[in-house]
């Protein structure tokens, strides 16, 4: 009760902030001044107005990056994300638009199609199944604290960390998602990410660099690993190594929420199962496509497009905002920009 007058107070203090919820103050008006000392209004610019989080969650993820939300997905879901990625792996399903991605280090193995041979499946966005993870009101729930109601389905993946065939290929390297990302203001666009089993340092965690996300988009490129690196695995070159990094140890059902710009990155998986997480990565349909030409993004944009010309025949010179524009999906509210 106490948090929700504060945050109701906040509203008033916060209003020309311009976010539509904002403006929606709600609860009792007030007419007393507040004072400056207790409130600062430039530390919620990560977050809008809601009344999901708790004043101490909120000042979490401003000042992390991050947010993890502990049991939000049931077991009963998450069988039915793993009946459905077994059923791809099997290809007794082929969704429209799917990436299926392979590890490096067993491209060339023998193995039959089976959850053995896949790293990744991206882009699900045509799967009933799959795609309900997107629409699960707990997750548009919180989802909807960072972007406001209108909510589009961007990204989406479930990943299958294999075993590491000892060459350290199964580690992601840190990076910034932004890096892959068209489209703005950053603060609108959050990634979910819902652990399918318990998921620890073993089996290969996420690993953030909290408050990384308060600087900005650094350029990215292959990181010089000896082993071999996935396609597209971009990594930060010159991160701080000082820097601490925070091993996020989750259980099934637990779901993070991070800002683009948090830095972050996954371990090795050192155990023999296939370690699974599914995640999307929303914005707010109020966002807006960037050319990024010009920018430390162009590299990622060539490779892409080089891969749309391969595998559909595309234009080398297709704008990967068509490509976005075309598999981006509204869970909520109203399709107003992207
Ligand atoms: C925020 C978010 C976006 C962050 C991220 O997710 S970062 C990682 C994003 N990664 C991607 O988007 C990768 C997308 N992957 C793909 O499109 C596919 O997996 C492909 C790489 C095109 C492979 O497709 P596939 O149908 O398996 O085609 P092929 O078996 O014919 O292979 C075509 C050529 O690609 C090579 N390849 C396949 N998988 C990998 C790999 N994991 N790492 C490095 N190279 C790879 C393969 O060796 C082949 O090369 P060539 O024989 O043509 O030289
Ligand atoms: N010193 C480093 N230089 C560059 N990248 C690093 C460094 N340490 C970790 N990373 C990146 O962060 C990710 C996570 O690191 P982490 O230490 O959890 O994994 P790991 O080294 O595979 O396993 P572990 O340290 O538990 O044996 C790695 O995949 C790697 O991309
Ligand atoms: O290893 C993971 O599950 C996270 C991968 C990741 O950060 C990404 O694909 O952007
Ligand atoms: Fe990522
Ligand atoms: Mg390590």
């Amino acid at each position: 009760m106490e948090q929700s007058r504060a945050a109701s107070r906040l509203r008033i203090v916060l209003g020309h902030l311009g976010s539509p919820s904002a403006l929606n103050i709600v609860g009792h008006p007030t007419s007393g001044t507040v004072s400056s000392a207790s409130f600062h209004p430039q530390q919620f610019q990560y977050s809008l107005d809601n009344n999901v989080l708790t004043l101490e969650q909120r000042k979490f993820y401003e000042e992390n990056g991050y947010l993890v939300i502990k049991n939000l997905v049931s077991d009963a879901d998450i069988q039915r994300f793993r009946n459905e990625f077994e059923k791809i792996c099997r290809k007794e399903v082929k969704p429209l638009g799917l990436t299926v991605m392979r590890d490096v280090a067993i491209l060339k193995s023998e193995y039959a199609h089976s959850e053995k041979t896949v790293t990744k499946v991206q882009d699900f966005q045509e799967d009933k199944e799959l795609f309900r993870y997107c629409t699960l009101p707990e997750i548009l729930n919180y989802v909807e604290c960072f972007t406001g109601p209108n909510i589009m389905a961007m990204h989406t993946m479930l990943i299958n960390k294999p075993p590491d065939a000892g060459k350290k290929t199964s580690r992601h390297p840190l990076h910034q998602d932004l890096h892959y990302f068209p489209f703005r203001p950053s603060n609108l666009i959050v990634c979910a990410w819902t652990a399918m089993e318990p998921i620890d340092r073993n089996n290969g965690c996420l690993v953030v660099l909290p408050g990384t996300h308060r600087g900005s988009l650094k350029p990215h490129d292959y990181p010089k690993w000896e082993g071999g690196v996935n396609k597209m695995f971009h990594g930060i070159q010159d991160y701080e190594e000082n820097t601490a990094r925070v091993h996020l140890v989750m259980e099934k059902g637990d779901t993070v929420f991070f800002h683009p710009l948090l830095i972050h990155g996954s371990g090795r998986n050192k155990t023999q199962g296939f370690r699974k997480a599914i995640s999307c990565h929303f914005a707010s349909a109020d966002c807006h496509y960037i050319n990024v030409k010009g920018t430390s993004q162009e590299n990622i944009e060539k490779e892409v497009a080089g891969l749309a010309n391969k595998l559909y025949g595309l234009a080398d010179s297709v704008d990967l905002k068509d490509i976005w524009m075309f598999r981006a999906r509204l869970v909520k509210g109203e399709r107003t920009s992207l």
